[in-house]
């Protein structure tokens, strides 16, 4: 019965908002019909909001534990993008974003302060799953985030890891004031790689409600952090939902990220680079991770 609320509540949602359909999910056939909805549609879908203009590398909060540290895009990306040849990005693709973490961390109110501009101080558990679609423009190409926002509890995970397939992006959520929320992190990595090739995955661990901790508590949980961020090879972020701060900078890091990974993967598809000229995300020197991230031993 959870299952079909859950489908049931995702169509409604699709339904609802115009702006998005899902494209993977338990049925595929279900969301394959809807995606020429989606694609007929594009044609008529208003500009890109002014405020989701990217046209500068946004830099990572913590270069201790980043994904990469170069100050722009890659020069490979930029100059695609002047000569548009991005391929299908900027087209057709839709890079899917999961978050996970235990109940109450706040992933729903960091998915709704950056898409809504909203917070919420009560408490609703997500059940199953919910989703939005922002589109960005990133130097002068259209691209798009699906955000899944899936439950924490225990009694919905079966249904929201279902959703996990087909991830570009994973977000650990865990809460700065909750030391047990960052030590489950790990079993998210675990439970969302089993679905995904971590080789191919774009890792964040983002520490939420920042507001809530004083300076000292939250250095002590920082260091932790940041630890597990890198021995994980995600990057580490901490935000605060209520007063907004580092949230949109984490999104359009997001966006960045997997933006710069889908045109260097259209250009090696492509075969637009000169023989022996390896086109690789984690190429440049400033990648702190620079070799694939292995499946993490504890995963299975
Ligand atoms: N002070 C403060 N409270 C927050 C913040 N983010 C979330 N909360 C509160 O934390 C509670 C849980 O937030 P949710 O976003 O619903 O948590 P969730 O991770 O989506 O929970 P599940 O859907 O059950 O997995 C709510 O009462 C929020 O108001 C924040 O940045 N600061
Ligand atoms: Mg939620």
């Amino acid at each position: 019965m959870l299952w079909l609320a859950a489908v049931r509540e995702v169509w409604a949602r699709a339904q609802r908002n115009s702006r998005l359909i899902p494209s993977r999910g338990p049925s595929d056939d279900l969301y394959l019909g809807l995606m020429s909805v989606r694609v007929s549609s594009m044609s008529v879908l208003p500009p890109v909001r002014r405020d989701r203009i990217i046209a500068q590398l946004p830099q990572c909060y913590n270069e201790k534990a980043a994904l990469h540290t170069t100050d722009e895009f890659h020069h490979k990306v930029k100059t695609a993008c002047q000569e548009q040849r991005t391929g299908t990005v900027g087209r057709f693709k839709i890079a899917k974003v999961i978050v996970v973490g235990d109940l109450a961390v706040g992933k729903t109110c960091l998915i709704n302060r950056f898409c809504k501009d909203a917070f919420d101080k009560n408490y609703k558990a997500t059940i199953g799953v919910d989703f939005e679609m922002e589109r960005f423009e990133v130097l002068g190409v259209p691209f798009s985030l699906q955000l899944w926002d899936t439950a924490g509890q225990e009694r919905f995970k079966c249904i929201a890891s279902t959703y996990y397939r087909g991830a570009q992006t994973v977000v650990i959520v865990f809460d700065v004031n909750d030391v047990a929320s960052l030590g489950h992190a790990r079993q998210w990595l675990e439970d969302a790689m089993k679905e995904n090739d971590p080789t191919r995955v774009q890792l964040f661990l983002v520490g939420t409600k920042k507001d809530l901790s004083s300076p000292a508590q939250y250095c002590q949980i920082e260091q932790d952090a940041i630890e597990l961020a890198k021995e994980i090879q995600a990057e580490y972020w901490a935000v605060s939902s209520l007063t907004g701060e580092n949230v949109r900078d984490f999104f359009f890091r997001i966006a960045s990220l997997a933006f710069e990974a889908n045109v260097l993967a259209e250009l090696e598809k492509t075969g637009s680079r000169h023989i022996g000229d390896v086109v690789k995300i984690n190429s440049n020197s400033t990648n702190l991770y620079a070799t694939s991230r292995k499946k993490p031993s504890n995963c299975c």
